[in-house]
């Protein structure tokens, strides 16, 4: 049995890690989902984002699933969740995958998680303040390793994404990007994030598996997303050694929260990266999502009209044809058996 735990969040975070949940539910019972508390209300009553006994729970856990927090700009000495774990966990990978579910095809972004612009150091003056963009070879080597693994994987090269014409600290990242590479026998085009940005509008399909700092991805990942049709469709996995986080990237979305029209296949394809991170099933729910939305009713911000109930439903039917067609075909004869005999009789 697995032990996952569960930071629901604030917002759509509450709705769509609850949808995720279930989708998984349906596809093994060989996880046990433990639930924590952790964002701003918490904040409010212990002064952290989240407790620390709790933290010291989670770091036994096998995995977690996260659904969305929101940070307020304004309040002293508040600090974000999403950060906050990321830090404690030591998750220094971010994988963000932009997927086109109607043609087969994503976008692979590999983010550093640990540093750059979020190393957390500044130095506060009465007319000056310092943000430290830190880029160390630990962080730089291991999430090389991390993304030149991946491309081996997929039999693709690494797109490195940077701006070592102005920044020191990437001309750093970059010696180290390069070199590893070398190394490893896996070819790197490089790209300067300014420009890139056109690419990744107008081309967005081959870029291989896009490598940059953390700021950088977190801006990188948001832009893709539109070849998503929705940032509510996708998915991350924020790897560690010893743990992993799996999340949406999407935020909490005050405006639709409590609605129920929330899309929940971006945290429901997270579930998915969980399920693969731990040597489960996943790719039956990447198969059942790609299915439902090329002939299912969606929710709002694709056009459609289904409440996110109404498409976890549908996925879980696709999910379940999956394991067991004999049971559907059975289903589908009863159906035919109890409609067609009867009116064989009716005079
Ligand atoms: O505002 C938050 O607490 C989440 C911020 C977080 C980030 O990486 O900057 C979010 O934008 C993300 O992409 O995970
Ligand atoms: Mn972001």
């Amino acid at each position: 049995m697995y032990r996952v735990a569960v930071i629901k969040g604030d917002g759509i975070g509450i709705e769509v890690t609850e949808a995720a949940i279930e989708v998984i539910n349906a596809v093994t019972d060989r996880i046990e989902f433990i639930e924590f508390e952790g964002g701003f209300e918490v904040f409010k009553r212990y002064g952290a984002p989240i407790r620390e006994e709790d933290l010291e729970e989670i770091k036994k856990m096998d995995a977690v699933l996260f659904g969305a927090t929101s940070t307020p700009f304004d309040v002293p000495n508040y600090k974000s969740l999403i950060i906050t774990l990321r830090k404690e966990l030591n998750l220094y990978a971010n994988l963000r995958i932009i997927p086109d579910l109607w043609n087969e095809r994503e976008i692979y972004i590999v983010r550093e998680n640990s540093e750059g612009l979020y190393s957390g150091l500044y130095d506060v003056e009465k007319e000056k303040v310092v943000d430290y963009r830190i880029i160390t070879r630990k962080g730089a080597e291991r999430i090389a390793r991390f993304a030149i693994n991946l491309a081996k994987e997929k039999r693709e090269k690494v797109t490195f994404v940077h701006k070592a014409n102005v920044l020191m600290g990437d001309k750093f990242f970059r010696k180290v990007v390069l070199s590893l590479a070398e190394r490893e026998g896996v070819e790197v085009r490089e790209k300067i994030v300014d420009s890139f940005t056109i690419e990744l509008v107008r081309n967005p399909w081959n870029q291989e598996i896009i490598l940059t700092e953390n700021l950088f991805g977190d801006i990188l990942s948001d832009l893709a997303a539109i070849h998503a049709r929705s940032i509510g469709i996708v998915p991350s996995g924020n790897y560690g050694d010893d743990i992993a986080l799996f999340e949406p990237i999407h935020g909490t979305a005050p405006d639709i929260a409590g609605k129920g029209i929330a899309n929940p296949i971006g945290s429901i394809l997270s579930g998915a990266m969980l399920l693969d991170y731990l040597n489960l099933n996943g790719q039956i729910i990447w198969e059942a999502v790609k299915s439902y939305v090329r002939k299912g009713n969606l929710t709002p911000d694709l056009g459609g009209t289904a409440m996110t109930k109404d498409v976890v439903e549908g996925i879980i039917e696709e999910i379940e044809y999956r394991i067991d067609p004999l049971e559907w075909d059975e289903v589908w004869v009863d159906e035919i058996r109890i409609n067609f005999i009867p009116t064989l009789f009716i005079k």
